[in-house]
């Protein structure tokens, strides 16, 4: 049963506060990384992530919020807010040092040197850059009921970019019998094919797919397998095995092409017609991604049943076989625990988080699970670290309110909605 968090008592040894505190302190090594990668504790960094030691020192954005004196309902606070930011007056930023001021300001960044002093004591070892893979118009919209229009996924993406966004997964090369909603991904590719200032890599099941990818101007790709038997037979309707030949296939017509591939692993913690998914089994087929060529695997915890309890020890059997700087982390927030899992990833030494604009999404094929972790929390969490990520909030909020506003729902982002809640006027911040 997926009710309970997985726990300890269902894997191997070694205690968890064991495996926290060895990988808290000194697991991250400052090393390079042709994706560029950089650490707190080193000095290394390097290319397309945009991770630059000469860059001007980041500050971070400060939210100078107010509390409002009268409490204004969840929908007034929201119209207000969407209004102000559709205008596109909000400021976030540059006020700074507002936590003892009378008016109760809020940063999402500590400032206090003694406090800076202290998360880094206890945090050390995280990287001083995080690179986000912005999955939502892929991840998020392929499990929308209704078929979202390719006008509004063009300028998502296009909205998403310009936040900062690194990498935006644009869409899936799948089967339009399998998931109807982005049978436009050719449309797609061709709308956002002169956007030069983030990668955007397209999701292909087969060399089928890839060929459709490729002539459609996709100059990115990622494969998907999964941990899980049960899974890869629901999502893909054939064995890891088999999988496993298609993607070797699909990544030697990309080498020929020097089109990098992106591999993913899905059910990395649970499935949810197997249940516990054994670390094992998770790193054999990370290793088997990542020999055949993928130049980064991403972990998913597709349904969002990991705790840093059992997301520890899957990362330390993937990372005894792939470095962590080629991992990245990506988890949904079924039981609201993304957060602590990325911060336990941080710690044990992965730089690359995927999520998702407004917690978007869920997967068609795996049934309960939710939407990724939401984007703008991860900003703020990072931004609250000190960790920089290059993107811009208050765009990437624009961002999260242009799609949400969309589908007629408020977003998924914690983040978005208590902005919502302590803002009366973004005017004003
Ligand atoms: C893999 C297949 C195609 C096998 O599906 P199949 O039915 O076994 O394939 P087939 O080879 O028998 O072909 C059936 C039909 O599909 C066509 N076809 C075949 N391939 C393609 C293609 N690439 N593009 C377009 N059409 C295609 C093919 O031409 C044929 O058309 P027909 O002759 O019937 O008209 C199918 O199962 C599929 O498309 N699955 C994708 C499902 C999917 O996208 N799931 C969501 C992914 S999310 C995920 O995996 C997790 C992740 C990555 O987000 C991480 C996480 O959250 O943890």
């Amino acid at each position: 049963s997926l009710e309970e968090p997985l726990g300890f008592d269902k894997l191997p040894s070694m205690s968890t506060i064991d495996r926290i505190q060895r990988f808290s302190a000194g697991a991250c090594r400052p090393r390079g990384d042709d994706m560029g990668n950089c650490w707190i504790d080193g000095r290394s960094c390097s290319t397309s992530n945009s991770c630059n030691e000469d860059h001007e020192e980041y500050t971070g954005e400060t939210f100078p919020w107010r509390r409002h004196l009268r409490e204004m309902s969840e929908g007034e606070a929201f119209n207000q807010r969407a209004k102000s930011l559709s205008k596109n007056r909000v400021k976030l930023g540059h006020v700074g040092k507002s936590r003892n001021r009378s008016d109760q300001q809020y940063s999402s960044k500590c400032n206090d040197r003694a406090i800076w002093d202290m998360t880094n004591k206890f945090l050390k070892g995280i990287p001083k850059f995080v690179k986000i893979v912005e999955v939502g118009p892929r991840d998020g919209l392929q499990n929308e009921k209704n078929i979202v229009p390719t006008s509004v996924k063009v300028e998502l993406i296009r909205r998403l970019v310009s936040s900062g966004l690194p990498v935006v997964e644009a869409t899936s090369f799948v089967s339009p019998k399998w998931v109807p909603q982005l049978a436009d991904a050719k449309d797609v590719m061709k709308a956002v094919c002169d956007i030069e200032d983030a990668r955007l890599p397209v999701l292909t099941p087969n060399l089928k797919g890839f060929e459709a990818a490729v002539a459609a101007g996709a100059k990115e790709v990622a494969v998907f397998a999964s941990a899980s038997e049960s899974f890869s037979k629901s999502n893909i309707n054939c064995s890891i095995e088999e999988s496993l030949a298609r993607y070797r296939a699909v990544c030697l017509a990309a080498k020929q092409r020097s089109i990098p591939v992106r591999g993913y692993v899905s059910c990395v913690v649970g499935c949810p017609v197997e249940g516990v998914i054994p670390p094992s089994k998770v790193a054999y087929v990370a290793k088997e991604l990542y020999d055949m060529g993928c130049f980064e695997i991403s972990l998913g915890d597709t349904i969002g049943v990991g705790t840093p309890g059992t997301v520890v020890p899957m990362l330390e059997a993937v990372m005894a076989v792939v470095p962590a700087e080629k991992l990245a982390v990506h988890f949904h927030d079924t039981y609201g625990q993304s957060l602590s899992n990325i911060l336990i990833s941080l710690q044990m030494g992965i730089s690359t988080v995927d999520s998702s604009v407004a917690g978007l999404g869920g997967c068609p094929y795996a049934k309960g699970a939710s939407g990724n972790v939401a984007t703008e929390d991860v900003v703020y969490m990072l931004n609250g670290l000190g960790v920089k990520t290059n993107i811009d909030l208050a765009k990437l909020m624009l961002a999260g309110d242009f799609i949400s506003d969309h589908l007629g729902r408020r977003s998924g982002s914690k983040t978005a909605v208590a902005l919502c809640r302590v803002t009366t006027d973004a005017s004003k911040i």
